[in-house]
């Protein structure tokens, strides 16, 4: 990018701009502004991470340069060897990370570390709460990245040239973290970038071999390129008087010997064997990847053999980030092709359906040029998708057993840490699993085992379907669940009252998903799933011949009732007719088998989709005094609508036109 483009950037952030051709000044975006603000004032007690940051970044230049070379091998000029360097000054109080990645051109510069090119960004500014330590948690699942130096500095250079441009075309990039940064054309003869971190007065504790090396260690050890920093050694003090050996000597020093040592490992973990790597080394090369700064909940680590060979390492987080439902998101698995970088947002390894997995897939098959499109076709990537799918579904059966033990069971304490762990996995990702039934045919059942419900018997959410087939009653013949708005309404629904009468469990199911996830599932383990809310409330067995016989005497005695109501809500409802549901309540809605919920038109009313207008069924209560009523009364009309608007009320819907409502309980109230 030649110097005298500077002034045409299109950048509409811009609000200073001098205009001198050798150095620009330029203002960073309102987000990074507020960001930088952030990093500073809330990371403060995470100080050690900005190294972690940069280093990550200073890998990804090469591996990036490594992926581009693939191509064009003339990009490695003469420095084949890709490398990152930490050095230190104390009388400069800097800390420089160099590394011989791709580099950036001007453009890049101003592009990349002026602007933030994330999806999510203004959502991410809105959940901020001002909350320091809230806000921290979030900017870590956010990824602060480069920014991160500010903690530490008060000042950042960074010094670049793309790999490919000339040396002239090399930049410089400079600000102190406040409103703006400036960039200047320099000549750099190596390719590949400088991070120039001018300490902060309190942060000089940094400027010290040995600290640098322990936090590359505890951050960066997986890092699979060599992190080299300068060797030092101990030199003693000269004597204070060469004449006088009794006057002792001046305070020793480690100095610097112009040699450089590897300070990592410089293998990537996930090639390393499970024996030689420690949890704690399992838990730092998560929170690198996914920059949460909580440790995983689980993990699984395994070299996968057969006709498609791959390693693969997959974690599940403790916490959903705050985006999941974001449906643009980039999934959180980097896959490479024999140990080069490919790509890190590669959707097509896992299902929609567990986008929150993140980790590293390493192929031994697919070709080093593997494209996006050409992942989707690809049989190989197929058969790591599947193969993730299986490993992580078996990782959750496995907590899912573990959540929980019996007091008196012999547990290793290996599955003794696993307890709760379930428990907390379904509450941050339950409802994105529900997901799997209607996306991922092949292992419904396996996911149907894995999904936990409230139900009458149990506030929490904790039942299986499992558990629920083994409370099953003699001649109970499916497993009957409700979906509402929230658990008091699902609770309360006078749908449930046969149901409550007769000790009858019914799952309570309140997530947004569930109305739709369980269209995808009729049946589990051999028995159906029936919505108590939908078609006939057919007991089948659970009905005794007595009651068949008086519910339908009373269907026939209210034959003429039921035609006088039909008539008078022809508008509101398809049908009306006697219930053998209810018991306390005069009246409730119920849809047809097969057809949308109340509840799930409502929802898609909410957000805005056309949905098909259908109409309810109206069941009433003959037992009900107010349905007992009824007949004869001078009010009928106005008691038909109540009864109606009542029950849409009853389960959490409004009536369609409240004012008359009110109005015609009003003038009953007044008459009585
Ligand atoms: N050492 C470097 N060499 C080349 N480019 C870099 C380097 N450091 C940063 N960049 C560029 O600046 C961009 C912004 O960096 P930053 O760390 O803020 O975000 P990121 O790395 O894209 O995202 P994240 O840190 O969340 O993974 C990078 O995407 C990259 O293009």
């Amino acid at each position: 990018m030649a110097c005298a483009t500077f002034a045409t950037f299109p950048n509409k952030n811009l609000a200073k701009r001098s205009h001198t051709m050798s150095k620009q000044t330029l203002s960073f975006q309102t987000e990074v502004a507020q960001l930088l603000h952030l990093v500073t004032h809330s990371l403060y007690s995470n100080k050690d991470i900005f190294l972690r940051e940069l280093i990550s970044n200073a890998s990804d230049a090469c591996d990036k340069l490594r992926f581009e070379a693939l191509n064009n091998p003339a990009l490695y000029e003469d420095a084949p060897n890709l490398e990152i360097r930490v050095s230190f000054d104390p009388e400069a109080r800097t800390i420089t990370i160099t590394d011989n990645g791709v580099g950036m051109s001007a453009q890049e510069a101003i592009d990349h570390l002026g602007t933030i090119a994330k999806s999510g960004t203004k959502e991410f500014m809105n959940r901020l709460s001002g909350d320091q330590k809230q806000d921290a948690q979030l900017i870590g699942q956010f990824g602060v990245g480069f920014y991160s130096g500010f903690i530490v500095a008060d000042q950042i250079t960074v010094e670049s040239r793309r790999a490919g441009l000339p040396p002239e075309q090399g930049v410089r990039w400079t600000s102190r973290g406040t409103g703006d940064f400036e960039v200047e054309p320099i000549t750099r003869a190596q390719r590949g970038t400088s991070v120039i971190l001018h300490l902060r007065e309190d942060a000089q504790e940094y400027l010290n071999g040995w600290k640098l090396k322990s936090i590359i260690s505890k951050y960066s050890d997986h890092i699979g390129l060599p992190i080299l920093m300068e060797k030092e050694e101990w030199q003693d003090g000269a004597p204070i008087d060469p004449n006088d050996e009794k006057a002792g000597r001046h305070p020793g020093r480690m100095v610097k010997t112009g040699e450089w040592e590897t300070v990592n490992q410089a293998s990537a973990l996930w090639t390393r064997p499970k024996k030689d790597i420690t949890d704690e080394q399992y838990q730092e090369f998560y929170k690198a990847i996914s920059h949460d700064f909580e440790n995983p909940l689980a993990w699984t680590h395994n070299r996968v053999e057969g006709s498609t060979e791959y390693i693969q390492l997959l974690y599940i987080p403790a916490k959903a980030p705050f985006d999941l439902w974001n449906r643009d998101k980039k999934g959180g698995v980097r896959l490479y092709v024999k140990r080069v970088f490919i790509m890190d947002d590669a959707e097509a390894l896992l299902p929609g359906y567990l986008r929150f997995v993140k980790g590293v897939i390493d192929s031994a098959d697919l070709p080093l040029n593997v494209s996006r499109e050409l992942l989707q076709e690809s049989r190989d990537v197929r058969a790591i998708r599947e193969g993730n799918t299986r490993r992580i579904l078996s990782l959750l059966e496995d907590l899912a057993k573990h959540d929980k033990h019996a007091p008196d069971a012999e547990v290793s304490p290996e599955d003794k840490a696993k307890e709760g762990k379930y428990s907390q996995f379904y509450a941050e990702f339950g409802a994105v699993l529900k997901e799997g039934l209607g996306e991922d045919f092949a292992n419904r059942e396996r996911i149907a085992g894995l999904l936990r419900f409230a139900s009458t018997q149990s506030d929490t959410v904790s039942v299986s379907l499992a558990d629920y087939k083994a409370r099953m009653k003699e001649g109970q013949e499916a497993i009957y669940y409700i979906t509402a708005e929230n658990l008091n309404a699902a609770k309360n629904s006078p749908q449930l009252e046969i149901f409550k009468k007769k000790g009858i469990e019914v799952l309570l199911m309140t997530d947004r998903v569930d109305e739709w996830a369980l269209g995808y599932l009729t049946e589990f383990d051999g028995t159906p799933l029936q919505s108590v809310a939908k078609g006939a409330a057919d007991l089948g067995k659970l009905q005794d011949e007595a009651e068949k016989k008086a519910a339908e005497e009373a269907a026939e005695a209210f034959k003429p009732l039921l035609a006088k109501l039909k008539e008078a809500l022809k508008n509101e409802v398809e049908d009306v007719r006697v219930s053998t549901r209810l018991v306390d309540s005069p009246a409730c809605l119920v849809v047809k088998e097969g057809g949308m919920s109340t509840q799930m038109a409502r929802l898609l009313k909410q957000m805005g989709q056309k949905v098909p207008d259908v109409k309810p069924v109206l069941e009433v209560n003959p037992e009900h005094p107010l349905v007992q009523k009824l007949d004869g009364s001078v009010h009928f009309h106005d008691l038909a609508h109540i009864l109606f608007d009542q029950a849409l009320l009853a389960e959490g819907g409004l009536p369609e036109d409240p004012a008359a409502y009110v109005r015609r309980v009003n003038a009953l109230l007044a008459g009585a």
